[in-house]
């Protein structure tokens, strides 16, 4: 396998993923697998939206496709190669063409906007140039204009700690903007987001993806939105695959299964009905 400062060189027409009978656990979890039996193939340009109730696996699926979560069984690929079997130099090369944007992004807390933002250069820098932007930040106006798509370019000084929850979403995926990756993983981009901002936050993915040519792979708990701007469908329910179609082959009755039984009780438990273990008592 040949490699270059990009990452391990991959011929044209290779799938961006291509998972065969893919299962995962997490160490301690409460279901043996929260993926299980996962085949899917992603091409370069494609856009789609994974929805699914509550712990049906969309995050633990992200995590593997970001290749920082190993899957136990099954093949996985990633731009062709098989991720798990790469050296370690070899599989950081990798990552820096993912780029997975998590529902609550880490960012340091007492670090500036701008910095926070421009760190998803570090893959492109070396030492000294990752350690000088710490100080001085490298190019604050790719920055701000990342940023300013998320109409947020009024942020670009603020401190990461004094931002709303949007606000951090938001400033999360502006880093997308800077990465140069070719696969955006995105974790529910829209959960602390008011319906304008959805849409825009959604259009701007989504334009960033297409014109990068890139593979958008995106989780979504509105699943009108799903429909309304994603091609194409990817249900789990249970760690499992429960359809893969273009959107205008999935109806109503399929989306009402998808979320059967996933209503919360209409009555809160009686406390006498509470497991011993949960009883306040037990704990002292
Ligand atoms: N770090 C972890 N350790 C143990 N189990 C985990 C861990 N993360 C997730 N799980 C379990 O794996 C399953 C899938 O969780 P996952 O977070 O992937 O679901 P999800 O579809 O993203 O859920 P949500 O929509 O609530 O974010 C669930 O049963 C969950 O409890």
């Amino acid at each position: 396998m040949g490699s270059n400062a990009a990452g391990p060189a991959v011929s044209a027409g290779t799938p961006v993923y291509r998972l065969d009978r893919l299962s995962a656990r997490h160490a301690g979890g409460t279901r043996a697998h929260a993926l299980q039996d996962i085949t899917l193939s992603v091409q370069p340009g494609e856009q789609l939206a994974l929805i699914g109730p509550s712990g049906a696996g969309k995050t633990t699926l992200l995590a593997t496709l970001s290749v920082a979560h190993m899957p136990d069984s099954g093949s996985f690929e990633a731009f062709g190669v098989q991720p798990w079997l790469l050296s370690d130099r070899q599989r950081h090369q990798l990552r820096a063409r993912l780029f997975l944007a998590p529902q609550t992004p880490p960012l340091p807390p007492r670090q500036r906007v701008v910095t926070a933002v421009l760190a998803a250069r570090l893959p492109q820098w070396n030492l000294w140039q990752a350690l000088v932007s710490l100080v001085r930040p490298a190019d604050p106006e790719a920055a701000w204009r990342a940023l300013s798509r998320f109409n947020l370019g009024d942020k670009l000084y603020a401190r990461v700690d004094r931002l709303s929850g949007g606000e951090r979403q938001r400033c999360g995926l502006a880093r997308l903007l800077l990465s140069s990756a070719q696969a955006l993983l995105v974790d529910e981009p829209l959960s602390a987001l008011d319906p304008a901002l959805s849409q825009l936050t959604l259009a701007t993915l989504q334009q960033e993806a297409a014109a990068r040519n890139a593979a958008l792979v995106c989780s979504l708990h509105q699943v009108d939105l799903a429909l309304a701007h994603f091609p194409r469908i990817v249900a789990l329910k249970e760690g499992r695959i429960v359809f893969d179609l273009p959107r205008d082959q999935v109806t109503q009755a399929m989306i009402d299964e998808l979320y059967l039984n996933e209503q919360p009780p209409a009555n809160t438990p009686h406390p006498d009905d509470l497991p011993a273990k949960l009883a306040v008592g037990a704990c002292l």
